[in-house]
């Protein structure tokens, strides 16, 4: 492909993802596969060019573009070399207009600013929200060392705040690593790993993992536990959790059971755990705000009401998970927000409605104190954002 034609190229990418955006499609990435799927002409070099660009593009936009174009102009402006792809040739963009209008700079919608700024994010801090994220894989320590690990792959650097976290260099094909294959590592933000260890996770302990998705933090709690004790992972995305028992193999686990449940009717699929775990991880659905630098488009999606709608649906899986803990257990609720209504103020609403519960302190090796939890958060922790909260049963 020409250089034009790579920019034209993700200019029709872009606007796609925007129209996504707009209806409720397809994330970016999936839009971009299919794209190059159908245009067998692009070459490797070609389709990093062009995701690059994409990317660059996505990033560079806080409010939805009005265009690919658009959006892609903005970098225009700053790049000679970009702004020369536009030259009307028969595969580029036509030529620059006098006036043509450019998408905004910004890291996110208006609002949506606001809302961080009144979570206690300096406003200085909002574009770390936006970097780029590196690559950082859990090492699972049933079949291999940290430093085992780091011997195997010579590019990985450990990450000091975590026992078991690697870091490699962005756009590593980990997937064909022999130390992926044989279940060594795991692809985890450093956050994902921190934050995780704030539910107590012993050998033979009892834990539900009530929203377990693919089983990124399941996988965690197993290798803490050795293998040994009952490890149930539970969602109602039938496709995500089926993604876990492939992952488990390879990872060496054997004790992690499934369930999957019945949206609203949770606690039918669930009466034999009612008051019996030692530990309830809450890893609930929410905007994503902490993980814009993997899903950068994932801002132009969120508005009020999808914000309320995921409010609404962490304080019901906070009470779901509250009925199965064990007197004197944990309750461990995280999100990968940095939003106080989806953080600190669902702690402080559940405790309100759950008399002789107690929020404990966390000793975490990052983060800092946000309501009755800890939040990490891209500037301070060079992690994805998080808050979690430990949150003991009376007894
Ligand atoms: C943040 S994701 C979990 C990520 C996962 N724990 C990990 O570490 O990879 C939240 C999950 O909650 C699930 N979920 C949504 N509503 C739920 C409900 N009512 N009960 C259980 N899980 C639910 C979603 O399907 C989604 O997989």
């Amino acid at each position: 492909m020409t250089p034009a034609a790579r920019t034209q190229a993700a200019i029709e990418l872009v606007d796609a993802i925007v129209a996504a955006a707009r209806e409720g499609g397809a994330a970016a990435d999936t839009l971009i596969a299919r794209y190059f799927a159908n245009r067998r002409y692009a070459g490797s070099k070609d389709r990093r060019a062009v995701r690059e660009l994409v990317y660059a593009a996505i990033r560079a936009a806080g409010e939805i573009p009005a265009s690919g174009r658009a959006a892609v102009l903005t970098l225009a402006d700053g790049d000679a070399a970009l702004a020369a792809t536009f030259d009307g040739g028969a595969h580029g963009p036509a030529p620059i207009a006098p006036g043509e209008p450019r998408a905004s700079r910004g890291v996110a919608p208006a609002w949506l600013e606001q809302a961080l700024v009144a979570s206690g994010l300096a406003a200085t801090e909002l574009p770390t929200l936006v970097d780029r994220a590196p690559l950082d894989c859990r090492v699972n320590h049933l079949k291999a060392t940290r430093d085992e690990v780091l011997a195997a792959i010579p590019d990985a650097a450990s990450i000091a705040a975590t026992p078991d976290g690697v870091r490699l260099p962005s756009g590593t094909a980990v997937e064909a690593l022999p130390a992926f294959r044989d279940g060594w590592v795991e692809v985890q933000d450093a956050g994902s790993q921190i934050v995780g260890r704030a539910l107590p996770a012993d050998p033979g302990a009892r834990i539900v993992d009530l929203c377990a998705g693919a089983g990124g933090k399941t996988l965690a709690l197993a290798a803490r536990m050795e293998g040994k004790g009952a490890l149930l992972a539970c969602d109602t995305d039938r496709g995500r959790l089926s993604r876990l028992g492939p992952r488990a193999e390879r990872a060496g686990v054997a004790n992690i059971e499934t369930r999957l449940l019945d949206p609203k009717r949770e606690l039918d699929a669930l009466t034999d755990w009612i008051g019996e775990a030692d530990g309830v991880l809450v890893d609930a659905p929410c905007s994503g705000t902490g993980t814009w630098r993997r899903n950068p488009e994932a801002r132009w999606r969120l508005t009020p009401a999808r914000l309320e709608r995921f409010a609404a649906t962490q304080a019901h899986v906070l009470d779901l998970g509250a009925t199965l803990v064990r007197p004197g257990g944990d309750l461990v609720y995280i999100v990968c927000s940095l939003l106080d209504a989806e953080g600190a103020a669902q702690v402080d609403a559940f405790l309100l409605r759950h008399p002789g519960w107690r929020a404990v302190p966390l000793d975490l090796p990052a983060g800092r104190p946000r309501g009755k939890g800890v939040r990490l958060d891209p500037a301070h922790d060079a992690t994805d954002g998080f808050f979690v909260a430990r949150l003991v049963a009376p007894c």
